[in-house]
């Protein structure tokens, strides 16, 4: 029912002033409590999306409601139940970063007493740059300042935006790790990455927008488990000689002087099959490993097939 739904979004078009179609009868929901992963490449209209739900970009068609208030109808609730992280770092220099929460908290009209600058700080590591001011933050820092400061109202739901474009490694896993512990207290986590191993690390389900449209809407677990192609690893005891041909094989590489990868359909082998096959073929083998297909694979699947029909 409606209030286990944190974002609901039904039949929602978006068409640019000059034609451009960037959504096209978008419905999904997204369940309370999730970290929820909108993928897409560049251009597919995830931000389109966002934008509405913020009140940022006037839908053409359909309807939204965030925490059950329905956009048109009640936008301050839903304004007041969502905090977004957008995907530019917009500041004003001369603020520190305490005051910028300040003034956000203010704004939003959460009492002194509520407000809880200094632990959001903290959260995000920069407590010990609370006096600083913003132009002299690294961009990383002002990343992490950027998702305190959706934070200041306490809203039930955070929403991303490509939030590690341009972010290191280390910083990244920093933020995952504090976007993690917000949806432990229970915080929905929406986030759009084209990153597709950060979604697959992350999120629990994963919402697929091609063309403005959405392809796949379902369990991270699930769309993995879609990948049809796996394959087994064999290191040999001599050097490769000719690579070994059979039915079950989909594709065999060299991957090393001793190594060669055989790739097969799981749907129509198994790595006992492949294993048995390549024995017969004379080969030496002294070790084996095998490797799942992963997201990206499926998302090339899906993306692939989706360009294919016309729109
Ligand atoms: N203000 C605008 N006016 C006209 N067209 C726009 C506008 N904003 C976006 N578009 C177009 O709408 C489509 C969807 O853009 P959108 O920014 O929503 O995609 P995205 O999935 O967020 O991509 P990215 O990951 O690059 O941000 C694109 O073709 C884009 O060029």
């Amino acid at each position: 029912m409606s209030d286990q739904i944190a974002i609901r979004i039904d039949g929602l078009s978006k068409t640019y002033e000059g034609g451009k179609r960037a959504l096209d009868n978008v419905s999904l929901s997204v369940p309370r409590g999730m970290i929820y992963g909108l993928l897409g490449p560049n251009g597919a209209g995830k931000s389109t999306l966002i934008n509405i739900l913020s009140g940022m970009v006037r839908k053409s068609g359909g309807r939204a409601s965030i925490w059950g208030f329905d956009i048109d109808e009640h936008p301050r609730n839903a304004k007041a139940s969502i905090g977004i992280v957008p995907q530019e770092i917009v500041f004003d220099p001369f603020f520190t970063p305490l005051e910028t929460l300040e003034i956000v908290a203010g704004l939003y009209g959460v009492p002194k007493g509520k407000r809880r600058s200094m632990e959001l700080l903290r959260a995000v590591g920069l407590e010990d740059k609370a006096n600083a001011y913003a132009r002299t933050l690294s961009g990383g820092m002002k990343r992490r300042l950027l998702v305190a400061k959706a934070m200041v109202h306490s809203p039930p739901i955070i929403v991303l935006d490509e939030p590690t474009a341009g972010v290191d490694i280390e910083l990244r896993q920093q933020l995952w790790d504090y976007v993690r512990l917000l949806n432990r207290q229970g915080v929905t986590v929406v986030l759009t990455t084209h990153y597709l191993e950060e979604a697959e690390e992350l999120c629990d389900r994963i919402a697929i927008i091609n063309h403005g449209k959405v392809i796949t809407d379902q369990p991270t677990r699930e769309l993995v488990g879609m990948a049809r192609e796996k394959a087994v690893v064999l290191t040999l005891g001599e050097d490769v000689a000719t690579l070994p041909h059979h039915a079950s094989f989909e594709k065999v590489e060299q991957t090393a002087p001793r190594e060669i990868t055989i790739s097969y359909n799981k749907d129509r082998a198994n790595a006992g099959d492949v294993l048995a096959a390549a024995q017969s073929a004379g080969l030496s083998i002294i070790d084996v490993s095998t490797r799942e297909a992963d997201l990206e694979d499926v998302f090339v699947q899906l993306t692939s097939s989706a360009k294919a029909v016309p729109t």
